[in-house]
């Protein structure tokens, strides 16, 4: 079943945070700014992302790949939106992207209604505060413990945490995703879906608005993937903040969760399924 009730929050919305009021100054002059620290402003329909007719090509030596082809896409707060299609059609590239991980040759990427500065500085700022990423491989490192695992994007703030302070936040994460106590465990010694949780705590330890997600449960069975894809809706959906989520999966699984289903093939991106903006 498709969630119809994702927009039916009646918050004060002026409580919610601003995250990216200051995407236009300069980071050196703020040494550190969480994004729970920024203005409180943002309505409930501005988008949190949006991609503007987005073209992406790679050139091979004989040839030239379009992987995106004018696409147009927008994330709302609550929103869980799942990119569908067959390998090769552009997935991975999308989400890249949206997490300016990757510049597109054509389009904008526009967060809560400002185009980014084109800065490194500003974009890693941005990766690191309103974006979290997770990976089918969960990209996790085995040989670590769990909590150093987590504390990754700390060590990337503007202003660095380390130590203490900085477990006691990868604690405070880990507790969101079931994995308590766990802490001093060998990233090695767990399971798969264990490993995913480790990886989506260190997405939220730095407290994003944007998760983008690719296969997030590919390798997982049906229990771990269940587990997986109910903490990334309820982070999505919790309506005390503004989060959104997006996906890449071939995983249908995953369908009843989402609450806009697109399809991207060879580049063209096509709504499947609309259930958002119910009243
Ligand atoms: N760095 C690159 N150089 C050249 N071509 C690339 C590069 N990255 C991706 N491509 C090509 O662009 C197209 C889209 O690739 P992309 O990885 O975005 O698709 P995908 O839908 O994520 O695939 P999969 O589901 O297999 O991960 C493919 O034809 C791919 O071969």
């Amino acid at each position: 079943m498709i969630s119809t009730n994702v927009f039916k929050t009646t918050e004060n919305t002026s409580s919610l945070p601003d995250i990216t009021s200051s995407l236009h100054e300069n980071t050196s002059s703020h040494p550190e700014s969480t994004p729970m620290d920024q203005p409180l402003n943002q309505p409930l329909d501005q988008p949190l992302l949006e991609l503007k007719r987005i073209t992406h090509r790679y050139h091979q030596a004989d040839s030239v790949i379009t992987a995106l082809d004018t696409v147009n896409l927008e994330l709302l707060p609550h929103e869980i939106v799942c990119i569908m299609g067959p390998s090769g059609g552009g997935k991975t590239t999308l989400l890249n992207i949206c997490g300016f991980l990757l510049q597109p040759d054509h389009g904008k990427v526009v967060v809560n209604g400002k185009v980014p500065d084109s800065s490194s500085s500003h974009r890693a700022r941005l990766r690191n505060q309103v974006f979290g990423y997770i990976r089918q491989d969960y990209a996790v490192i085995d040989h670590d413990k769990v909590w150093q695992n987590v504390a990754i994007p700390l060590e990337y703030r503007a202003k660095p945490l380390y130590g203490r302070k900085a477990k006691a936040l990868c604690s405070q994460a880990l507790a969101k995703v079931n994995l308590a106590g766990k802490e001093n465990v060998r990233v090695a010694q767990l399971s798969g879906g264990q490993k995913q949780r480790v990886a989506i705590a260190r997405c939220l330890v730095n407290e994003p608005s944007i998760i983008l997600a690719d296969e997030p449960t590919a390798a997982l069975d049906h229990e771990n993937a269940h587990e997986i894809i109910t903490l990334l809706r309820d982070w999505a959906h919790d309506p005390s903040q503004r989060h959104g989520l997006i996906l890449a999966t071939h995983d249908p699984r995953i369908l009843p969760y989402c609450d806009r289903i697109f399809s991207l093939q060879d580049g063209t991106l096509t709504q499947e399924s609309a259930t958002h903006l119910q009243a």
